[in-house]
């Protein structure tokens, strides 16, 4: 018998997208639309079993091979130096990771930087090639809500539409990198599952260019 692909997707908007996508290409599991407080879904027809995680989780799933395959946005992949392939930029999950700051504002070099974020990694490899001291203050949301405050300097935050630093009276000051999400796979599973994963990658880059 085939061994089944465990999936981790993660919970929430992007994780339904990427979801409909495997579905789509006839991986799909049905009992995974009867209810949303369920964690772990299996179609034994198909050979899937999905695991719903929390977004910045994806990758430690896949790395650890509990899960052969995931989705995940490329922010969690640069802040977790996650040891997994990266398959196919699956072209959703569209944002940008941005420095940012009072309107009007901008950053006074003569002292340390103080900067708000989720993402330290990113924040400090950043302000790393700029050569610019700076202090990591770590937060796990409402970002923005720290240079309002005065807690920090500037944020290093995801933005998406712009509405959040907008109605926070904040601007975008710097891009740092695009973001979207990536399709990723276990180091060992790709080698011992190679054909079903790269058959499942296939037809997800048909889907994604078809759309
Ligand atoms: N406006 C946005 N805010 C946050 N993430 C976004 C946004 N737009 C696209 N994304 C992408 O979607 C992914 C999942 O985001 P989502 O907001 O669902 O989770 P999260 O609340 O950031 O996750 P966690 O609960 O693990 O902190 C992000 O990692 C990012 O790549
Ligand atoms: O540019 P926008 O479209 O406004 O999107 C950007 C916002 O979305 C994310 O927050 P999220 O909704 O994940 O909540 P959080 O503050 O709990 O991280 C991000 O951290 C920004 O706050």
């Amino acid at each position: 018998m085939q061994k089944m692909i465990n999936i981790a997707l993660p919970k929430g908007r992007l994780g339904e997208k990427a979801y409909g996508v495997f579905e789509e290409i006839g991986y799909g599991c049905p009992s995974i639309r009867e209810t949303n407080r369920k964690l772990i879904f299996e179609n034994e027809e198909n050979g899937v079993r999905y695991f719903w995680v929390k977004p910045s989780d994806v990758a430690v799933y896949v790395e650890r091979g509990v899960a052969d395959v995931g989705v995940v946005g490329k922010d969690i992949l640069l802040e977790q130096s996650s040891d997994v392939y990266e398959l196919l930029d699956l072209g959703m999950g569209k944002c940008r990771m941005a420095v940012a700051g009072k309107k009007g504002g901008r950053i006074d070099t003569d002292r340390t930087l103080r900067v708000a974020t989720k993402f330290p990694n990113i924040a400090r490899e950043y302000y790393r090639k700029q050569s610019l001291e700076i202090e990591i203050i770590e937060l796990h949301g409402s970002i923005e809500i720290a240079p309002i405050l005065g807690m920090s300097d500037v944020i290093v935050d995801i933005v998406e539409t712009g509405t959040t630093l907008l109605e926070n009276d904040l601007e975008p000051w710097e891009d740092i990198v695009s973001i979207s999400a990536r399709f990723i796979a276990n180091k060992a599973s790709y080698k011992f599952l190679n054909e079903p994963i790269r058959q499942m990658c296939e037809k997800m880059n048909e889907a994604i260019k078809k759309s």
